[in-house]
């Protein structure tokens, strides 16, 4: 049973979608301390939320049980996603939901603002008629700056451009054939764009480039006038600075949805009556707060009971039928890490390299390569690596992961070639499956052999003479150590060369035969590899 934690205000349309899913419980708890939330998810598989909750680092460190968040909405600022890479959480979000909902509220908010909507209301409500003092300003022909021109700020433009503004857009990944289809007048530099605007509205995710992108020198450069509208992120337009040149009169308005810290803990700019504020409900509208919340259910259901990557923030996308047709290779490839993790070069590792050729070459070879690599770092990080962390876990310690693919056939249908460089050498091995679902180490350095790639492997390399193999087997058998599986390789396959063997043991040998067989004269290597059985659950991909 996986349990989902809901902390934050889920619409209930949500909520009916997981309570009828067998395999699911819902844990709903709102209003909860950070402490709180924290003890709450070392209970939980999943966990929804919307803007309220702030998942930490200190929240999310230590959390074996966690292994996705999502967010029924559109930022992610509130989940700090580099913690959560590295503690290997998934992070999804719900990116299409509540656009009308918020391009609708940002028109309204602009709206008010130029018609002192807020401030009439007020004042009749006090028994007033003051039709002089709340004069406003027409929207039909002023020039509205969009900045970030993504699914609500073109939402924005499309409704702006309906009530006959001119629009004016800065985003750097937007296309100019893509604005002038729009009928948007596209700026490549933001400091263009601020002096054509009447009103400015933002709409870019909060990073640490958009954070503060209108500032005091921005202010100042605009019409002397104009009105501001985040209903995006609070700290995209810099609090103090659009205070200081609302009160200079540089500015004439602004209308805010949303703030650096919610509720405000300064109430400086809310106090203004040059200043129209909401309490962030840019998504609260029904409609939105379904549209998300039933999202928000089907993807961390999906990810939980069919391992389904959708709207994933720190992962590439993988539907649930393609990661079952990959699943295979992901054991593969993991096996070849935690293998040559093994190999008694492996100290020091630099870089690492992993070919795919044939059938796997078409496959998702990022993933499987991030297999790859979770098994590689598995014995040095207690198991705290997998498919989500690797690839940031590797780069953290200095280890380049570079893959090729080749879509031709050789020797085998599907080949996985992984070598590893270090201080010592470069050890490489390669593995195939046989079948649906047997996996075969097929090469080890320079020699072929076709071994089974689970459980207690015993390499040995040694001179190819008569009797060594049956000098093993007996004492293997002297000492009760049982030989399941036995391959040998030899160099160029020619006779009385170089050569390996792998042994597939049913039980380990002690020290000292192992110490008896180095001792043979014609031995010259020998390694204990462990492996996890065949079949054994992928500790990522088998939940439950
Ligand atoms: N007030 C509310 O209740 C809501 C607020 N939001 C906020 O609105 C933001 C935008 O949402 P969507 O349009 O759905 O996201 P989106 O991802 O579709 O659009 C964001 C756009 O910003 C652009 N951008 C990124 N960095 C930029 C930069 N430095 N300068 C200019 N443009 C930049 C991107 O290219 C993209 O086109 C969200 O990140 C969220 O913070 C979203 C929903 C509701
Ligand atoms: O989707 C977003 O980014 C929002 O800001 C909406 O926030 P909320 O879910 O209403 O707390």
């Amino acid at each position: 049973m996986f349990r989902v934690l809901i902390t934050d205000n889920l619409s209930p349309a949500g909520m009916e979608v997981l309570k009828n899913l067998p395999g699911i419980e819902v844990d709903v708890r709102q209003g909860l301390s950070p402490e709180e939330v924290r003890e709450a998810l070392k209970e939980a598989d999943g966990i929804i939320i919307r803007s309220a909750t702030k998942l930490t680092p200190e929240l999310l460190k230590d959390q074996p049980r966690l292994k996705v968040v999502v967010r029924a909405g559109v930022g992610v600022d509130n989940i700090n996603l580099p913690a959560a890479t590295r503690e290997g959480i998934v992070v999804m979000n719900t990116p299409a939901g509540n656009t009308t909902s918020t391009a609708e509220h940002t028109v309204a908010m602009m709206m008010a603002l130029s018609r002192n909507i807020a401030p009439a209301a007020a004042s009749m409500s006090a028994g007033r008629w003051d039709r002089k003092l709340y004069t406003g300003t027409q929207l039909s022909g002023k020039t509205l700056g969009i900045v970030g021109l993504g699914r609500i700020g073109l939402s924005v433009a499309k409704r702006a451009q309906g009530l006959e503004m001119k629009i004016v857009g800065f985003d750097p990944f937007l296309s100019a054939e893509r604005a002038a289809e729009l009928g948007i007048e596209l700026h490549r530099d933001i400091d263009d764009l601020v002096p054509l605007c009447d009103y400015l509205t933002v709409h870019t995710p909060l990073t640490d480039e958009t954070r503060g992108i209108i500032n005091a020198a921005r202010l100042a450069k605009m019409r002397k006038g104009v009105r501001i509208i985040n209903c995006a992120r609070g700290g995209i337009v810099d609090e103090n600075d659009l205070a200081d040149a609302i009160e200079a009169g540089q500015v004439g308005g602004a209308a805010l949805d949303v703030f650096t810290s919610e509720p405000p803990t300064d109430d400086r700019l809310v106090k203004l009556p040059q200043v129209l504020s909401t309490p962030h409900l840019g998504a609260s509208t029904e409609e939105a707060q379904e549209l998300v919340a039933v999202e928000a259910a089907e993807l961390i259901s999906g990810f939980l009971l069919r391992n389904e990557i959708r709207h994933a923030v720190n992962l590439a996308p993988v539907s649930a039928a393609e990661m079952a047709e990959i699943r295979t290779y992901l054991d593969l490839s993991r096996r070849l890490g935690l293998l040559l993790a093994q190999h008694p070069k492996a100290g020091g590792i630099k870089s690492a390299r992993i070919m795919y050729r044939g059938e796997v070459a078409a496959k998702n070879t990022k993933l499987i390569t991030a297999s790859f690599t979770s098994g590689l770092l598995e014995a040095a990080m207690d198991d705290n690596v997998n498919i989500v962390n690797a690839e940031l876990m590797a780069k953290e310690r200095g280890i380049e992961i570079t893959e090729s693919s080749s879509s031709e056939i050789g020797d085998f249908s599907t080949l996985i070639q992984a070598t590893i460089d270090t201080d010592n050498g470069q050890p490489t091995a390669a593995g195939t499956v046989f079948g649906k679902q047997f996996l075969r180490l097929v090469r080890l350095g320079t020699f072929s052999l076709d071994a089974y790639l689970d459980g207690l492997m015993l390499i040995f390399r040694h001179r190819d003479v008569p009797g060594l193999i049956g000098y093993i087997g007996t004492m293997f058998g002297e000492h009760g150590v049982n030989i399941a599986h036995m391959s040998l390789g030899r160099e160029h396959d020619e006779q009385g060369g170089n050569a390996i063997a792998v042994l597939n043991l049913d039980n380990a040998p002690t020290q000292e035969i192992i110490a008896e067989i180095c001792a043979h004269p014609d031995v010259t290597s020998v390694e204990l590899v462990k492996l996890p059985p065949a079949g054994a659950p992928l500790p990522w991909l088998d939940r439950g």
